[in-house]
């Protein structure tokens, strides 16, 4: 079943708790990006996101999952179509741009946290959004002092506060980067790859803080994954992308074969020889295996 026939179902049983769950937060429409030189990495897209779900993007590298991603916030700009906040309308004036920047925070593959920065100091970025330049300039007043170290309790680190990024782990600085995102109060999370540059033990616990926060506080996420396995365990929603296309939009227990041999353009009998294995199970190397499905996204 198509999953908007499915949305439209439910929403027409007058069920008020499902109708507010299918609430569209924001939208794109016909949206297309081509890069300088001529190269699309988007076409013709529409997509709406829902409040509180989230959403893995996946697909082969150059799919078009990181354009589709910062096109969200307009991080990179759309070439033709439109991004619509629910909240604030559509983004096409620097005033809605900045109103929705605000409620939307990123959590980037390489954390892009200021390494000789503390913990402390780079959680309290995230509320930059909410004062002044020139308010900016000045110490960060105290309600954000407290809730930048509320955040950092939310995921495990408020005894690594006055720590230096530099002197973190990777796992524990990509926590600070949820942490950060955390303190913008947004009301959705957009994350470019993740768990990338983590090893699978640490990719897990980073998704589960991820996926956990977010439950919690209603925020929809958009997060680009590379790891089929983590797709299927985490996600509400899984959007397929393929040559610049959404070629899947479903829930992650409509993945099959067949669909997976649309996303990764490959026969699926080829994908059932290598689709099995947990990336987990490897445990005593700590890599994912050499021959699982999560590498068939990488290559
Ligand atoms: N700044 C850019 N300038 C020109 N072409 C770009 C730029 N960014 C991306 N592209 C191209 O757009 C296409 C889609 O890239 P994109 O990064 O969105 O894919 P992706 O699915 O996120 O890939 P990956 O998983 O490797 O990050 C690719 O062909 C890529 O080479």
């Amino acid at each position: 079943m198509n999953r908007n026939t499915a949305v439209l179902n439910i929403v027409k049983g007058d069920d008020m708790a499902t109708t507010k769950a299918f609430q569209s937060i924001l939208s794109v429409d016909n949206l297309g990006i081509t890069y300088p030189g001529g190269i699309e990495a988007l076409r013709s897209t529409s997509i709406s996101f829902q409040r509180g779900e989230f959403n893995v993007l996946l697909g082969l590298s150059g799919a078009g999952k990181s354009s589709l991603l910062r096109a969200l916030n307009h991080l990179v700009k759309p070439t033709s179509g439109k991004v619509t906040s629910a909240e604030f309308g559509v983004l096409n004036n620097q005033r809605t741009l900045r109103r929705h920047r605000r409620k939307t925070a990123m959590v980037f593959q390489h954390h892009q946290l200021i390494l000789r920065h503390t913990a402390l100091q780079n959680v309290l970025m995230g509320r930059l959004g909410y004062h002044s330049f020139w308010r900016s300039l000045l110490p960060m007043p105290r309600a954000d002092l407290e809730l930048a170290l509320h955040c950092l309790d939310r995921v495990g680190l408020a005894d690594k506060a006055l720590s230096r990024i530099d002197q973190l782990s990777g796992g524990q600085q990509q926590r600070v980067g949820i942490a950060r995102a955390l303190a913008q109060q947004p009301d959705i999370i957009l994350a470019d790859e993740p768990v990338a540059s983590l090893d699978p033990a640490t990719s897990e616990k980073v998704l589960t803080l991820l996926k956990k926060i977010c439950a919690e506080d209603g925020i929809t996420a958009v997060v680009s994954l590379h790891q089929l396995e983590y797709a299927r365990h985490f996600a509400d929603r899984i959007i397929g992308l393929a040559n610049a296309e959404v070629v899947f939009d479903a829930s992650p227990t409509q993945l099959d074969d067949t669909q997976l041999a649309l996303i990764y353009k490959q026969a699926p009998t080829d994908l059932k020889k290598t689709s099995k294995t947990k990336p987990a199970e490897d445990s005593a190397t700590n890599r994912l295996p050499s021959k699982t499905a999560t590498q068939l996204e990488i290559a």
